[in-house]
């Protein structure tokens, strides 16, 4: 059965070394059409989230801005360190995200090194599990064999996680329909900012185009760098990386967001990946082509504007779980888990953004 599933994302690899990212399988909505199976309901639906992740980062980034947590929606945050899910099996090698309290001795990497405190995590205190791996396996036994023979064989235990408390499984795991839901299905509930509509149908042609090639070139552009094992896909990705970036600091020189003069999808979408960009994947991701706070003033200065018009945005970035998780999780990236000393993203932001155009350029 599905289940049975156990390797992470690094083995997600075609014949010729290029990652290829595996499909999310949960993909339930909740809705406020009569009847649904899932209806918008205070406190009913729980985020589980890694602050390391960029995928989960977009749903808690969204989740705030809205308005919905914590009065409308709880949040468990995983410790950064990927550990050993089944300890006591020797069989069972795999390796993912772990729950922990603030109170728990630190973690050690998965292969023995290294010491991470657990600090900035939230435990699971609705299901009481220790793993996220342990959640899949909830939901997947209530699967009726209709929808299990519909399910792929590999399942990655991944963040983000939109669970159901009251059916007690997962609604969905895919960020990107996770943000969707977050944006207008709760907006019957009180204190929700029903003026923010991150996906307005005006802009939507706009913010589809925009989300297609930022998604391929960038945000899993940076992971196709990373975790190629052949020179010829590292390359492939690493020039469609920095053509994308060289393209965005164009547009972000004459506009202030992607879609134009207003917060969309979009910039949550990307911005995650840019926050993780120069301590993690200039070195871990072997993005050497340049990095946001040397080589891309719009860039920068848009990354700026975005944290300090929406200071939603700036508090969920955690510096510290980001470095952790990627440095001490994969092994066979980085046996000794030793994390290069990282200045973060943060103290860069506090200068203030100029308007656009950001450089006036002379017509003689
Ligand atoms: N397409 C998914 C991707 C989520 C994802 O890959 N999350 C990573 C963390 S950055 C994860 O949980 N990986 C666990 C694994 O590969 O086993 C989404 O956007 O929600």
């Amino acid at each position: 059965m599905a289940a049975a599933a156990r390797s992470t994302a690094l083995a997600d690899v075609s014949k010729r070394g290029a990652f290829v990212r595996t499909v999310s399988p949960f993909r339930k909505c909740v809705s406020s059409e009569p009847d649904a199976k899932h209806p918008p309901e205070s406190q009913r639906y729980h985020l589980y989230v890694s602050h390391a992740c960029p995928w989960a980062n977009r749903a808690v980034i969204v989740a705030a801005l809205k308005k919905l947590s914590p009065k409308h929606l709880s949040i468990s945050v995983v410790h950064p360190t990927w550990q050993r899910t089944r300890p006591d099996d020797p069989e069972d090698t795999h390796c993912g995200w772990a729950f922990a309290s603030e109170s728990d001795a630190p973690f050690t990497s998965p292969s023995g090194f290294g010491s991470f405190a657990c600090k900035d995590v939230v435990p699971d205190t609705v299901n009481n599990c220790k793993f996220v791996r342990d959640l899949y396996d909830l939901s997947l036994s209530k699967l009726t064999d209709e929808e299990r023979s519909a399910f792929p064989a590999q399942v990655r235990f991944t963040v983000p996680i939109l669970w159901d408390k009251k059916l007690g499984v997962i609604v969905n795991n895919e960020s990107s329909e996770i943000i969707r839901m977050l944006n207008t299905e709760f907006d019957n509930l009180e204190g929700v900012d029903t003026s923010l509509d991150l996906y307005p149908e005006a802009k939507r042609a706009a913010i589809d185009e925009a989300n297609e090639w930022i998604y391929d070139g960038i945000n899993n552009g940076v992971y196709k760098c990373g975790f190629a094992t052949s020179q010829e896909a590292y390359e492939e990705a690493y020039n469609n990386l920095y053509e994308s970036l060289n393209r965005l600091e164009k547009l972000l020189t004459d506009s202030p967001y992607v879609a134009g003069d207003t917060l969309t999808e979009v910039d949550v979408r990307l911005f995650v990946t840019l926050a993780r960009f120069d301590d993690v994947y200039t070195v871990y991701f072997k993005a050497t082509g340049g990095a946001i706070r040397t080589d891309f003033p719009a860039i920068l200065n848009y990354c700026r504007r975005l944290c300090q018009l929406h200071p939603e945005i700036a508090q969920s970035i955690n510096s510290e779980h980001i470095r952790v998780h990627y440095y001490t999780s994969h092994p066979v990236l980085n046996h000794y888990a030793v994390v290069p000393i990282g200045r973060g993203i943060e103290p860069f932001l506090s200068e203030p953004f100029q308007p656009v155009p950001l450089y006036f350029i002379p017509t003689r």
